[in-house]
């Protein structure tokens, strides 16, 4: 549809922004109508019969979050899902673009707008509705079946070996820092196995509060405990047939390692608040960014259990020993975002890919994955450019920067984020590419 044809409700509670804007609008557009009160919003937009909304961010309520303006194009996007809808944020609100595009807003403007500037994203914002796709079902769109990408040595060797064990039903445990791809890679594994076809069950011990490890793997009987209101088969009996991946297993309570010991060693699981044992066939694989060596040593880590999960070791190099894979994981991820937000960008230039590589990626790919995601969000390039990549520190460590340096750096930058996203656990760990358990973990660490 062109701008000529389109019909456009403005909602800002400026009264100036809003006659600035109608009287640059109306030359172009069929219909410019303005509202100064976001409650109307609903009314008008059920009986309007709108192309598209330019709406603001901050009302004057909620002047600084934007919360309110989410909210708004929540509810927008509810009543009319097909709806395009094009945000108007302060200078510097950056971080907020990202985010209403991520909630399913077609673009967004920065105020003051350029006329020229504010013409053309609504132009674009209306060609994408001519895609027959709605905003929300565009930005819930499901990733593509990830492939896991292998250029160099260092991957191509962890792959070879995992190929070759994935047929045998040998427990493995995969070492690596967060975001190297452990549960993408136990993933392959099970998918390359004979038992494919089966479950895959994922359990992230690193998620689970102390008191509910128990049940979650290995079920519970009606009246075992408070809430157990009926009989309820554990993660183990899900799996049945297929592959159990263990997450952060280094997580797992001393006292429930000799249970997993002991469902390894019987194949068979007992629910909680039960006498009757169960038999289980699953291939184990578990994974963890602790040194379980360190922690069989300070005995926080049974050594049986340890020698049982590990027939096989596989180690996932971090994302800065692998600069070969940098290349072909950005231009993965820019074509799977540029498809999710309807992008108009073509690659990623070269100066970018060597920023990257000098780069340590603390966060590895999953850091990775989230920069480039802000990138295609916010760029205005049609090739991707080293400034279009906000990276924490580029070049200003060395890659061989000792571990010392790494603990400080990191330590930094969780304080930043923190700071960034006034202690919002979730916010802060978005940013740094960290699980909210991982973030944890590091606050923890250090005594944050
Ligand atoms: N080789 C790869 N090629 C493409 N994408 C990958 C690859 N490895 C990991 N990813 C992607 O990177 C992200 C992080 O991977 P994953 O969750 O497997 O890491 P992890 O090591 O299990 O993280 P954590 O330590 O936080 O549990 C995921 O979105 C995953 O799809």
């Amino acid at each position: 549809m062109n701008l000529d044809q389109a019909k456009l409700l403005i909602v800002d509670d400026d009264v100036d922004v809003l006659s600035a804007a109608k009287l640059l609008l109306k030359r172009h557009l069929r219909l410019v109508d303005i509202e100064k009160n976001p409650e109307k919003i609903p009314f008008l937009i059920t009986n309007g019969a709108y192309d598209l909304v330019l709406l603001d961010m901050n009302f004057t309520r909620d002047v600084s979050s934007g919360r309110e303006g989410f909210q708004w194009l929540d509810r927008i996007l509810d009543i009319s899902p097909s709806m395009i809808v094009v945000l108007v944020t302060a200078y510097g609100d950056v971080e907020m673009a990202v985010r209403a595009i991520k909630s399913g807003a077609t673009d967004f403007v920065l105020k003051p707008w350029e006329n020229d500037k504010l013409l053309d994203t609504l132009q674009k914002a209306l060609s994408t509705k001519t895609d027959g796709k709605t905003a929300k079902e565009t930005s819930a769109a499901k990733a593509p079946a990830s492939s896991l990408i292998a250029a160099g040595p260092a991957m191509q060797q962890v792959l070879n070996t995992a190929e070759r064990v994935a047929p045998t039903d040998a427990n493995i445990l995969i070492l690596g820092e967060n975001g190297t791809g452990k549960t993408q890679l136990a993933r392959h594994i099970h998918q390359h196995s004979l038992r494919a076809q089966l479950p895959f069950v994922v359990v992230d011990l690193g998620a689970l509060s102390e008191n509910l490890f128990e049940s979650e793997l290995f079920g519970h009987v009606k009246g075992a405990f408070t809430d157990a209101r009926e009989d309820r088969a554990g993660r183990f009996e899900e799996a049945k047939g297929g592959t159990i991946f263990l997450d952060e297993i280094g997580n797992l309570p001393i006292s429930l390692q000799a249970k997993l010991l002991t469902v390894i060693q019987e194949r068979r699981v007992t629910r909680v608040g039960s006498n009757k044992s169960i038999a289980i066939d699953v291939r184990l694989i578990c994974a963890t960014n602790r040194h379980l060596d360190g922690m069989v040593a300070e005995r926080s880590f049974r050594q049986d259990l340890l020698y049982r999960i590990n027939t096989i070791e596989l180690d996932l190099p971090p994302l800065r020993e692998r600069p070969e894979d940098i290349a072909p994981l950005a231009e993965y991820y820019l074509k799977q975002f540029r498809k999710k937000y309807n992008r108009p960008v073509a690659s990623v230039s070269t100066a970018l890919i060597k920023k990257m590589q000098q780069y340590n990626w603390p966060g590895n790919i999953r850091e990775l994955q989230h920069a480039i995601e802000r990138a295609v969000i916010l760029t205005q390039e049609k090739v991707l450019q080293p400034e279009d990549l906000f990276l924490k520190n580029v070049g200003s460590e060395p890659v061989s920067a000792t571990a010392f340096d790494l603990e400080d750096m990191e330590k930094n930058m969780i304080v930043k984020a923190l700071k960034r996203y006034n202690g919002n656990i979730t916010d802060a760990a978005r940013e740094l590419g960290l699980s909210r358990a991982a973030l944890y973990r590091r606050l923890e660490k250090y005594g944050l």
